[in-house]
């Protein structure tokens, strides 16, 4: 287990227990390292969503389905935690596929976390509006209508918004759900650079299809299959000199045998 694992995984499975009942995922034991950028990759329906979700309890919120294991972000169980959820979700940001503005202005979109966990004057909120709204490149762009809808930006801009509200909470894990998949070239390749630029502060774990992408930002990859971590490294050894044959079939782009998740007996 790495040390410098700023969130890791010990022994996760998580079962989808409606109509449909299956394992999802099967003795999940991975360290994600700190201040690195990771991407969880595997084909479709392999698993990589539902690792995400489970790492900041975003399954909690559906009845169906149940976890066993452990989750520890810094060392403290995500799990068997007498913490409040949404105090351990404040540390670990998530930022889904779809690009969300709350429907209010730009400026409380990125006040609107802050304003609930601490109580900030407005000359302190101010600094943290442009603070993180710069870390996501949008300051310049948007700096003149603060106060305008956040619904009137473009998707690309309220994608790197959204980066900016789960960052103004100051969480020290950030997860990203293909961020980029519902943006044209240009705005996903301003996501990129943002996200090149945040992965110096921040621990990055992002799910993605796109192949390029993992070679443009990854420091660290997690190949996922059939609901179970194949193999996990440094991202140029695991892409080019692969260890195990399933990931040396999904990196090279073949197509990979059925994916369908087994039902639990
Ligand atoms: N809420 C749910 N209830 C039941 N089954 C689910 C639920 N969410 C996901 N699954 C199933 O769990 C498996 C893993 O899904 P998941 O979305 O994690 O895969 P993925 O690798 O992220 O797929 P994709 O790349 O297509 O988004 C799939 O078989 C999916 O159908």
């Amino acid at each position: 287990m790495s040390d410098n694992a700023a969130i890791r995984t010990e022994n996760l499975n998580l079962f989808y227990t409606g109509g449909h009942a299956s394992q999802a995922l099967k003795d999940i034991n991975i360290a994600f390292p700190a201040n690195r950028l990771t991407t969880i990759i595997g084909p479709s329906g392999c698993g990589k969503s539902s690792l995400l979700k489970s790492l900041n309890r975003l399954h909690d919120i559906h009845q169906n389905t149940r976890i066993e294991g452990e989750v520890y972000l810094g060392g403290e169980p995500v799990y068997q935690s007498r913490r409040p959820v949404p105090d351990i979700r404040s540390r670990i940001g998530y930022v889904s596929q779809k690009p969300t503005a709350l429907p209010m202005s730009i400026y409380r979109n990125v006040a609107y976390g802050p304003r609930i966990h601490r109580s900030l004057g407005k000359a302190e909120l101010d600094d943290l509006v442009e603070t993180y709204l710069r870390k996501v490149n949008l300051w310049n762009e948007v700096k003149d209508r603060l106060h305008s809808p956040a619904a009137q930006l473009s998707v690309g801009q309220i994608q790197r918004l959204s980066l900016a509200r789960s960052l103004a909470v100051e969480p020290e894990v950030l997860l990203c759900d293909e961020v980029t998949s519902a943006l044209d070239p240009i705005s996903a390749q301003k996501v990129e650079e943002t996200l090149l630029q945040l992965k110096e502060d921040y621990t990055i774990i992002m799910v993605t299809h796109l192949m390029h992408q993992v070679e443009r930002l990854a420091d660290h990859v997690v190949f996922v299959y059939l609901g179970e971590v194949v193999e996990a490294g440094e991202a140029r050894t695991l892409l080019n000199h692969p260890g195990k044959e399933a990931t040396r079939r999904f990196v090279s782009g073949h197509a990979m045998p059925d994916v369908a998740l087994r039902a639990t007996a």
